[in-house]
C-alpha cells in the first residue's frame, strides 16, 4: 500500500496492458449501501452500488497434472485451507471434475477487512483464470453460481462490470457511472464484516430506494454509525475526508471521496498526516481482469 506523500497510482493497472503474466484482482467500493432486510438464515438483503476501481491484488497459476491445489507463500492470518483462492480452485474442480491442479500464487496489495472486497476479488480471478487454463468452459452464470457460496461479494467480480446490487449481492444490474478519481484512505483497523452485520445497533429496515434516488445523491451507508462507534480510526479518517463528503465502502474500514482530477487527489494524499495510509485509484465500470483476458486472448487449453 502507498504511505502518503508517495505516488498513488501506477499506470499499467488500468487499462489492462502491461501485467505481464499476472492475473488482475481489482478491488470494489460500495458507492452506497442500505440494509433492507434479514433472510432466515441470517443473512442481510442489500441495496448497494458496486463500482471497481484500477487498484488490484495480482495472482499467479502454474497448472498442474496432479490434480493438488496449493498455495505458493503465506497470507498473514489465513490458513492455506481457507484462501478463497484455494477454495475458489477447489470448487471450480468439483464442479467441472478437472482433473488438473494448481500452484497459486497472489500479492496482495489491498488491505484484509477494509471493504474493498480483496479477498472476494481473489476468489473471483481464481475462478475465471482457472476456467480458462483449466479449459473447464463454464459460462459466467455458471461462474457467478459457484461464486456465491465463496461469499456474497464474489459473483460481482467474476461478472466484472459495475452493478446496482440487491439480494445478498447476488442480483446484478450493469450500470454505466461516471469513472472518478477516488481517494481511498485505510484506517489502522481491520474491520469484521459479520461483526458489523451481528451488531444489535445496526439498521436493518431501510426503505427501498431506485437507482435513480441514488444517482440523484442518495448515498448512505447503512453500516457506517455502527462502524464509527466502534472503530474511532474509521471517524478520524472520515473527518480527514470531510471537504470532499468522505463515504464508507461496505463494512469498512476504508473510507473515500470523490476528488476532480488525478493530480487533485495525488496532492491531497500527499498532505495527509504521516500516520494516514491511502491511495489513489480510477473507478472502472469494467474490470481490468475483463480487459486482460480480452487484451491477450489466451488460447484455451481444451485439456479437460
Ligand atoms: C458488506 C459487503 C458489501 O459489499 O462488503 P464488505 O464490507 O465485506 O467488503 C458484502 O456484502 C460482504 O460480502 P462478503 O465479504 O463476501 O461477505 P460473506 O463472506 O458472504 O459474509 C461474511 C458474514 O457477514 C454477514 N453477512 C454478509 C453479507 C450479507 N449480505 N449479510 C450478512 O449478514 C454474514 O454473517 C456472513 O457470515
Ligand atoms: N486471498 C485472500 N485475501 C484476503 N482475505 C482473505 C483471503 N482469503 C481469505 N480471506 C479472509 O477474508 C477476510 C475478508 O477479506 P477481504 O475480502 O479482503 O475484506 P473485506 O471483506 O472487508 O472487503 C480476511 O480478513 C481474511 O480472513
Amino acid at each position: 500500500m502507498n504511505g502518503p506523500g508517495e505516488a498513488g497510482v501506477e499506470a499499467i493497472w488500468g487499462d489492462g496492458s502491461g501485467w505481464g503474466d499476472a492475473w488482475p484482482a481489482p478491488a470494489k467500493l460500495n458507492l452506497m449501501l442500505r440494509v433492507v432486510g434479514r433472510r432466515d438464515d441470517g443473512y442481510h438483503e442489500l441495496q448497494t452500488v458496486f463500482q471497481l476501481i484500477d487498484r488490484c491484488d495480482r495472482l499467479w497459476f502454474d497448472v498442474r497434472d496432479d490434480g493438488r491445489i496449493l498455495r505458493v507463500g503465506d497470507l498473514a492470518g489465513v490458513p492455506e485451507q481457507h484462501d478463497l483462492t484455494v477454495r475458489a480452485a477447489r470448487a471450480l474442480q468439483q464442479a467441472s471434475h478437472c482433473p488438473l491442479g494448481v500452484d497459486i500464487r497472489c500479492h496482495k496489495y489491498l488491505p484484509m477487512g477494509g471493504g474493498l472486497g480483496g479477498g472476494s476479488s481473489d476468489a473471483a480471478t481464481t475462478l475465471v483464470a482457472l476456467n480458462q487454463l483449466w479449459g473447464t468452459g463454464l459460462s459466467e452464470d455458471e461462474l457467478a453460481e459457484i461464486a456465491l457460496p465463496l461469499g456474497a461479494d464474489v459473483p460481482v467480480f467474476v461478472r466484472g462490470r459495475a452493478a446496482w446490487a440487491e439480494g445478498v449481492g447476488e442480483r446484478l444490474d450493469p450500470v454505466e457511472l461516471p469513472e472518478p478519481w477516488y481517494l481511498v484512505l485505510v484506517p489502522a483497523c481491520a474491520v469484521s464484516t459479520k461483526d458489523v452485520f451481528s451488531h444489535p445497533d445496526l439498521t436493518r429496515d431501510s426503505n427501498l430506494i431506485t437507482l435513480a434516488d441514488f444517482v440523484g445523491g442518495d448515498a448512505v451507508n447503512d453500516c457506517l454509525p455502527v462502524v464509527r462507534r466502534e472503530y474511532s480510526e474509521v471517524g478520524a479518517a472520515l473527518e480527514l475526508l470531510a471537504a470532499w463528503g468522505g463515504r464508507l465502502t461496505g463494512t469498512g474500514a476504508c473510507v473515500f471521496a470523490v476528488l476532480g482530477s488525478q493530480d487533485d487527489a495525488l496532492g491531497s494524499l500527499a498532505q495527509l498526516p504521516s500516520d494516514m495510509a491511502g491511495f489513489v485509484a480510477q473507478g472502472r465500470n469494467r474490470s481490468p481482469l475483463l480487459d486482460r483476458m480480452d487484451a491477450e486472448s489466451l488460447v484455451k487449453t481444451g485439456r479437460c
